[in-house]
């Protein structure tokens, strides 16, 4: 190690190093320079880990860059820190532009999650400004300059391959971890070839049905066109006609299931109508597997799969399908080979499984060189993909395969780096389309296709595969109402749908009548108590607002199996009996929900998980024994594709009744209790996987509106904590009240807070709408 870096690593040292190679221990007589500006950054950087705005693994990637790069100046520590303080907050780079101008970009620096709203940012503004002044470069052609001379960076517009290349790239004024960079430039080449119908055109492409077949198949699986409005859902099903992607978007209860269980028909008709129909019986090998399906006259069925980002939203999307595709069967029976179809979608799952995780590692089974072997992949939930996996997803999709991404852009982006979604629907819609396209569509759907007017706007590459659902299905009520305003940030609009007085005075009445109500002033016991009871109800019509988790316990004891029956039964029998019982639980589970914004505290899921637990077991419901006890529900925090769970998977223990000296028990002394096993939804199936297997996990009576993606709720109990806090944003207020399908309540100890709350949008940095820019 150089005298010069065993300085710079003596002044910052006790920070956890959180890479393999440890850096070593500085020499104590070694004269220390006071003045070393990058030991001056390191030591400002401990100080920020230490008032928490940035994580001590932020500071460490600085750290790292430093020791490698001694000839590094100040700028690299910064920017790494920055960097890897961007990425644990959803942003796939760091702009250096923003950073640099009038005003810092407001994900900087990281805002602690105790911190009084007012208290931390401004602390932490003026901190990064005071060291951005003391820089000795402040223009972004200076700190470019200075971040490619350090040796830790290399610059994305320089062809030429390095040896070794840099772990971070600049690409413009944007700088990146090498990773997401890669994944960013793939994702859009990818949809770019995916929309490109030039050059060798694919078969669906050049053998386009003519319009007025398409516009018979369209009246026939959606009716006569309405004179009243655009149908949104024709022109979906029309558009994915035309090319090898389609981005359906749409809030929740615009159908984009309903239409994409006629796209999926529609689809099979025009494969048959190109290849004919496949004999009956032919090919039942799932989709993945190495034949090529075709039957004995050599005809191939369309191999469909569908994939959601989670398990729950995966069974959702399952039986939605399963339930539309039985509807249109009954209405049309002889169009097409339903009972092919409607077995050749029986097989929706989470992204993790389609794919092929493999324990241990970032990397799939499915890649570019064993591509998936399907023709049709929809995957559902697209929010929650995140920029890794949906290059991943890209990567391992056949060229000539089409992908239709149905999703909510409005809803929160994903966990983890990257808002695919919403960069792919951001200049993509309402947006003016070729006028080929839009005669073309207009002939298949019997509808002028809207042409918005806005000169000079630029449009996406994705704008004529880009279909947004306007019209919701579900919410005519409250609840939509409430969605709605919450989504174009109108405050007043908010309140009043919330019953709330429009400003100052805290609200206090509990409406309990109402699909939708609101609390405000209360403290934590409230909600506990809203969790476990539900609202008490005055009519049938709401009467999902009164499902609580007393009343899934109580499925829970008055369906357990009897053990004299159980014992009476063969395995199978016995095996369905347990299944069956725990899907009632399951189910009951599932009727209600308490959502939280935060984590921590008393209003967060980690305080009213554990109220809710101390309740529990006053009122002798659960009886813990360490962390586990039967009725506990859990989520799964990690993936672990050799138990088959993977994060966001919600699962519940049980016992399973004592058999005594059965062959459940052999060799037991017959009165041990059974092992807890923690039972989870696998698409319209339950499987269990022994509690003590399981070890990320954490109780979820309470989970964060993030976790509550692709899920929903007969009751949600959206919890906000009394201060504004940097996770609450007008996309977490939505993404919370759109989980409720039949009652919503809203908890916010600080009304204040909610209105703070839709006024904030959140912003994810990332280059990839730039990329899709046509
Ligand atoms: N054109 C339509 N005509 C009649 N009913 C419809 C139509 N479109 C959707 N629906 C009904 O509206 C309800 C919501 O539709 P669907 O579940 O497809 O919406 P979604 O956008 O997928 O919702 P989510 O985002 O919650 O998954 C369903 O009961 C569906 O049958």
């Amino acid at each position: 190690m150089s005298h010069r870096m065993s300085n710079r690593l003596s002044r910052t040292d006790g920070q956890p190093d959180l890479f393999e190679h440890a850096p070593e221990a500085a020499d104590p007589v070694t004269p220390v320079d006071p003045v070393d500006p990058v030991v001056d950054m390191l030591a400002e950087l401990s100080r920020w880990v230490e008032s928490g705005w940035l994580r001590a693994l932020d500071l460490a990637l600085a750290r790292l860059l430093v020791e490698q790069c001694p000839q590094a100046d100040a700028v690299l520590p910064l920017a790494a820190a920055l960097l890897a303080h961007n990425e644990g907050r959803g942003h796939t780079c760091l702009p250096l532009d923003e950073l640099l101008g009038p005003t810092a970009h407001p994900a900087l620096p990281a805002l602690p999650a105790h911190d009084p709203w007012l208290a931390g940012p401004v602390a932490a503004q003026a901190a990064l400004a005071a060291v951005l002044r003391r820089l000795p470069v402040s223009t972004l052609a200076g700190w470019r300059a200075s971040l490619l001379a350090s040796g830790a960076v290399d610059d994305a517009g320089t062809a030429a391959p390095r040896v070794q290349p840099a772990p971070l790239l600049l690409d413009g004024a944007r700088l990146y971890l090498r990773r997401h960079h890669r994944d960013e430039v793939e994702v859009a080449r990818a949809l770019r070839s995916r929309v490109d119908t030039s050059g060798a055109a694919v078969e669906q492409d050049v053998d386009r049905p003519e319009p007025a077949w398409v516009r018979g198949w369209l009246d026939g699986l959606f009716g006569a066109v309405p004179t009243d409005r655009i149908d949104h859902q024709r022109l979906a099903c029309a558009t994915a006609l035309r090319g090898r992607l389609t981005l359906i978007t749409g809030g929740p209860g615009t159908g984009k299931t309903y239409t994409v269980a006629r796209l999926l028909a529609l689809l099979q008709a025009d494969h048959e109508r190109r290849h004919g129909r496949p004999a009956a019986g032919s090919d039942d090998e799932p989709v993945g597997s190495e034949s090529n399906g075709q039957d004995r006259l050599g005809h191939r069925p369309l191999r469909i799969a569908l994939a959601a980002p989670t398990g729950k939203a995966a069974a959702r999307l399952q039986q939605s399908i399963r339930s539309a595709l039985e509807g249109l069967r009954a209405g049309l029976p002889d169009a097409l080979d339903w009972q092919r179809l409607v077995a050749d979608t029986d097989n929706a799952r989470t992204l993790h499984k389609l794919l092929g995780a493999r324990p241990g590692t970032r990397q799939f089974a499915h890649q570019a060189q064993r591509p998936l072997e399907v023709d049709l992949l929809v995957v559902d939930e697209a929010s929650m993909v995140h920029l890794e996996m949906m290059a991943a997803l890209l990567r391992a999709l056949p060229a000539r395969a089409r992908l239709v991404l149905l999703g909510d852009q409005d809803q929160l982006a994903s966990v983890e780096a990257g808002a695919v979604l919403g960069d792919l629907c951001a200049d993509a819609i309402d947006v003016a389309l070729d006028p080929a396209d839009a005669q073309w569509l207009a002939a298949c759907t019997g509808q002028a296709v809207p042409m918005p007017d806005q000169p000079g706007r630029r449009a996406s590459i994705l704008a004529a595969q880009t279909v947004q659902l306007r019209h919701s299905h579900r919410f005519a009520g409250a609840i939509g109402a409430l969605a709605r305003a919450v989504n174009a940030g109108e405050v007043a609009n908010a309140r009043a749908c919330l019953g709330w007085p429009q400003q100052g005075a805290d609200p206090d009445r509990v409406r309990h009548d109402a699909s939708v109500a609101a609390l405000g002033g209360v403290d934590p016991a409230l909600a506990v108590r809203v969790a476990l009871d539900g609202r008490p109800t005055i009519s049938s019509e709401h009467e999902a607002a009164s499902a609580g988790y007393r009343a899934m316990l109580a499925v829970l004891r008055q369906q357990r199996p009897d053990a004299k029956r159980l014992a009476q039964l063969d395995p199978d029998g016995r095996r369905h009996v347990l299944e069956a019982w725990a899907s009632e639980v399951l189910r009951a589970f599932d009727r209600s929900r308490l959502l939280c914004a935060v984590r921590e505290g008393d209003w967060g899921v980690a305080g009213l998980n554990e109220a809710i637990e101390a309740a529990l077991r006053r009122d002798g419901l659960v009886a813990r024994q360490g962390e586990w006890y039967e009725g506990r529900p859990v989520m799964v925090t990690r993936n672990d594709p050799s138990l088959g769970v993977y994060n966001g998977d919600i699962g519940i223990a049980l016992r399973q009744p004592v058999l005594g000296s059965s062959p459940v028990r052999a060799g037991g002394s017959g009165h041990e209790p059974e092992p807890l096993r923690v039972w989870f939804l696998d698409g319209e199936e339950v499987r269990s996987v022994l509690a003590s297997r399981l070890s990320a996990v954490e109780t979820a009576w309470a989970m964060t509106v993030h976790k509550s993606q692709g899920s929903e709720f007969a009751h949600t109990v959206l919890v906000l904590p009394p201060r504004l806090n940097p996770v609450l944003s007008r996309e977490l207020v939505y993404t919370g009240i759109t989980r409720a399908r039949q009652a919503c309540t809203l908890i916010a100890p600080e009304p204040s807070v909610f209105d703070a709350a839709l006024q904030r949008r959140t912003r994810r940095a990332s280059g990839l709408r730039g990329r899709l820019l046509g």
